[in-house]
């Protein structure tokens, strides 16, 4: 094997308050995060949405000390995977490819073409596969190679999801279990999972095995833990008024205290570091939350940073990636999405999908427009200049 390097993906936060607009900029220009129908539109309304979010936004970062915590976090994650590789003998560099802030997919890859790597294990920081996450990160790495093919390494493999791996399961049941110990009656404890969540457009049109693949994940760990506490599943961080995955945690939240449940433990399930939604969401609003409900212990159970046996695991995963055939991005995309309809350019005649979708897509647009001018007081023709 020639000189490898592994790639982790992962989403990438503000490190400080400035940085927050211009961060949630590109997270809007996203189309795997959000959807506009008309291309041309992508870049003025993720303008237009940063900005108004940015306020708030950025009330939450100050929260947690001015920035997000990622970027350190993702880093340390990195040396301790290269320093654990290379005792086993490998000659390897881990680079950071982050979706949204630096250090940026783009330069991670131009770098790993100066450095001559020949084989290229690509490892999204995310457990389960999400076309809003892991699934955004493989269509940029795409776009990238095949603008600049020779930015592509002479081999390489993708890692899709990784949440049934023993070593992660393991991992995951330690903390919780510290955390159930913990509560002052600890079999009467609630494990209370609560994911990051996606519009239900993305489960249900988009076949985004995202939700399938979190409600493996929590039947795994329990099963792992092998205890008899009762636990259940939740899904955070809603953002816009369209239809997200449900129950909603904080609503999950107030129906367990009104069962009676008044000790919680709280597991960020989606996600393998602190950031702005383990620190201030989960911790500071959902907090208050419970405890204005009734419930009187709210353990949160922190996340996986560099806990040995998780990193161990990503050992694991990348020694077994880069010895089997490679996956390429476009075959673990197929094998992830069942698309039904979408993307649907070619137009026929009827009450055809397309028909459907264009009809969606009108809809949306009137929708949008109207989204527009609550937030700018403005018409989108006033706002965009053309009356
Ligand atoms: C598996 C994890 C995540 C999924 C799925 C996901 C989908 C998703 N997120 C948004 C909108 C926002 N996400 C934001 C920040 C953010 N999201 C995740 C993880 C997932 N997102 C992380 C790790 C972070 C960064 C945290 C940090 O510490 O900086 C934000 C910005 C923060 C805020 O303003 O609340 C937004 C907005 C959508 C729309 C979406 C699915 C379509
Ligand atoms: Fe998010």
């Amino acid at each position: 094997m020639g000189r490898l390097g592994v790639l982790l993906l992962n989403l990438g936060g503000p490190e400080q308050l400035s940085d927050v607009r211009p961060f949630l900029f590109n997270l809007f220009s996203d189309p795997e995060i959000i959807r506009i129908p008309i291309a041309a539109l992508q870049k003025p309304l993720a303008w237009l949405i940063s900005s108004s979010r940015a306020k708030k936004s950025q009330a939450n970062y100050e929260k947690i000390g001015g920035g997000s915590p990622l970027r350190r976090i993702t880093e340390e994650q990195a040396r301790a995977l290269e320093s654990q590789l290379r005792s086993r003998g490998e000659d390897v560099k881990v680079y950071i490819g982050m979706r949204y802030w630096h250090p940026f997919t783009e330069d991670a890859l131009t770098q790993i073409k100066r450095d001559e790597i020949e084989q290229l294990v690509i490892l999204p920081l995310y457990p389960q596969f999400s076309i809003s996450t892991s699934g955004s990160s493989f269509r940029l790495i795409e776009k990238i190679w095949s603008e600049n093919p020779q930015l592509k390494p002479p081999k390489y493999t993708v890692i899709a999801d990784w949440y049934k791996e023993p070593g992660y399961l393991q991992a995951m049941s330690e903390l919780i279990c510290a955390q159930i110990d913990n509560c002052p009656n600890p079999d009467d404890a609630h494990v209370f999972f609560s994911a990051h969540g996606v519009p239900v457009s993305y489960v249900e049109e988009a076949g985004d095995p995202y939700q399938t693949e979190i409600e493996e994940c929590t039947e795994l760990i329990m099963r792992t833990i092998g205890r008899r506490n009762a636990y259940s599943l939740a899904y955070q961080s809603k953002v816009g008024p369209i239809e997200w995955l449900q129950p909603y945690t904080e609503d999950a939240i107030v129906e367990l205290a009104d069962k009676g449940v008044s000790e919680l433990v709280v597991v960020p399930i989606s996600f393998v570091s602190e950031h702005i939604e383990t620190l201030e969401e989960i911790d500071i609003e959902y907090r208050e939350i419970a405890e204005e409900a009734g419930i009187h212990t709210f353990n949160r159970v922190p996340a996986l940073d560099t806990n040995p046996v998780f990193i161990q695991t990503l050992v694991d995963l990348v020694l077994r990636a880069a010895a089997a055939p490679s996956l390429d991005i476009n075959r673990v995309t197929q094998m992830k999405k069942k698309i039904k309809m979408y993307p649907q350019e070619k137009w026929e005649w009827g009450l055809t999908t397309a028909a459907e979708v264009w009809n969606g897509r009108l809809a949306m647009l009137g929708f949008i427009g109207i989204v527009v001018e609550l937030i700018s007081g403005r018409g989108p023709l006033h706002l965009f200049g053309i009356l």
